[in-house]
């Protein structure tokens, strides 16, 4: 539930054409204890000023010359997708109030004021409105903790799968590859076993940062598991466009780590699955490069290797191997 504090701090915008009401109003706000209002008597202003500042509370005569309450709440509605227009109506004419109602005011106030009325009503209303926002920001990291890794903050195997889904539509209608790297640390065990598993966080961590700053930025990187890492490249044309890269990742990942008084050196082996080559859809793409790191694992660890092809295809498809790569056999 919200503060008292929160709810006196709140951002309240009055609008009124009336120079007497914005003052009247003003008065009852400031003796209330708000301590963030504004005004305008300019209603076509409203939608922008909102845009930037997002009121929580809207007070919004309704008879303006110019631009009528009803049409600013047509504006407003455009600008919170969810609907929850943060407004109360002021209004002198009976009749209206109902329409207010209907045109998403929240509630209303009657003219003349009737002072116990204004405090209630607008108390209720930011009460409600903050505890809508505060719903509204716990939902949102509901669902980030739902796609996220909580320990590197990158996206788990859930959105990794969704962002894959994403990236083989695109490489379908463009006529492109893609590419899923499947990496997975070597000897990790042995540094949470000598060092902690703290110690071990920390390194994930760290690889996490590594991974992420040297892809694209188009690019993701996910963790899947302990030490267990996948990359997706977009808008690749050759296997030597996915090898290049993970070239580099195998170098970040063996510079030394620094934890406390702590330097320490690990490796990482990586499987390359493309798409379309190896696999045309997303389970069967992750297989693939999960297969292609076993054998890079085998072969020696510190290394990358791309998943086997068809065997008629694989001679046009097998790229020149960098130092460390091969073809999973
Ligand atoms: N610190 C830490 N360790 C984890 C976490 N999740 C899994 N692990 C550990 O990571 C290790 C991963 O196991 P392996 O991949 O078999 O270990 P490895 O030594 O890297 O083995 P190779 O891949 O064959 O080189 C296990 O010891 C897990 O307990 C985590 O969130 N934090």
């Amino acid at each position: 539930m919200p503060s008292p504090d929160e709810i006196l701090n709140a951002k309240i915008l009055v609008v009124d054409d009336c120079a007497d009401n914005i003052d009247l109003m003003l008065e009852i706000l400031r003796d209330a204890g708000y301590s963030n209002v504004s005004s305008t008597m300019l209603p076509e202003q409203v939608c922008g000023l909102h845009r930037q500042h997002c009121y929580d509370l809207i007070l919004l005569d309704l008879q303006m010359p110019e631009l009528n309450g009803f049409q600013v709440m047509k504006g407003l509605k455009e600008i919170e997708q969810e609907g929850y227009l943060p407004v109360l109506a002021l209004t002198a004419q009976p009749s209206f109030k109902i329409a207010a109602l209907e045109a998403g005011a929240r509630d209303f106030i009657s003219k003349p004021f009737d002072l116990l009325e204004v405090h209630k009503r607008i108390h209720n209303m930011l009460e409600v409105r903050l505890l809508y926002k505060e719903l509204a920001q716990y939902s949102r990291q509901q669902q980030e903790l739902a796609l996220h890794d909580p320990l590197t903050g990158l996206p788990n195997r859930r959105l990794l799968e969704d962002r894959i889904a994403t990236t083989l539509q695109h490489a379908a209608r463009h006529q492109h590859r893609a590419a899923v790297m499947y990496l997975d640390l070597d000897g990790f065990k042995a540094i949470n076993d000598t060092h902690g598993h703290a110690c071990g966080d920390e390194i994930l961590k760290l690889v996490a940062g590594r991974l992420v700053g040297s892809s694209r930025k188009e690019d993701t990187v996910a963790r899947v598991g302990g030490d267990e890492f996948v990359i997706v490249l977009g808008e690749v044309g050759s296997l030597a466009d996915a090898q290049e890269p993970a070239c580099k990742l195998i170098e970040v990942v063996s510079e030394p780590y620094q934890v406390g008084a702590l330097t320490l050196r690990l490796s990482t082996s990586i499987g390359i699955a493309l798409y379309p080559d190896h696999a045309d859809h997303v389970a069967a793409l992750i297989q693939r490069a999960d297969e292609a790191l076993y054998e890079a694992k085998r072969g020696g660890k510190n290394r990358h290797c791309a998943a086997r092809r068809e065997a008629a295809e694989a001679e046009s498809f097998v790229a020149s191997s960098p130092v460390h790569s091969a073809s999973a056999a």
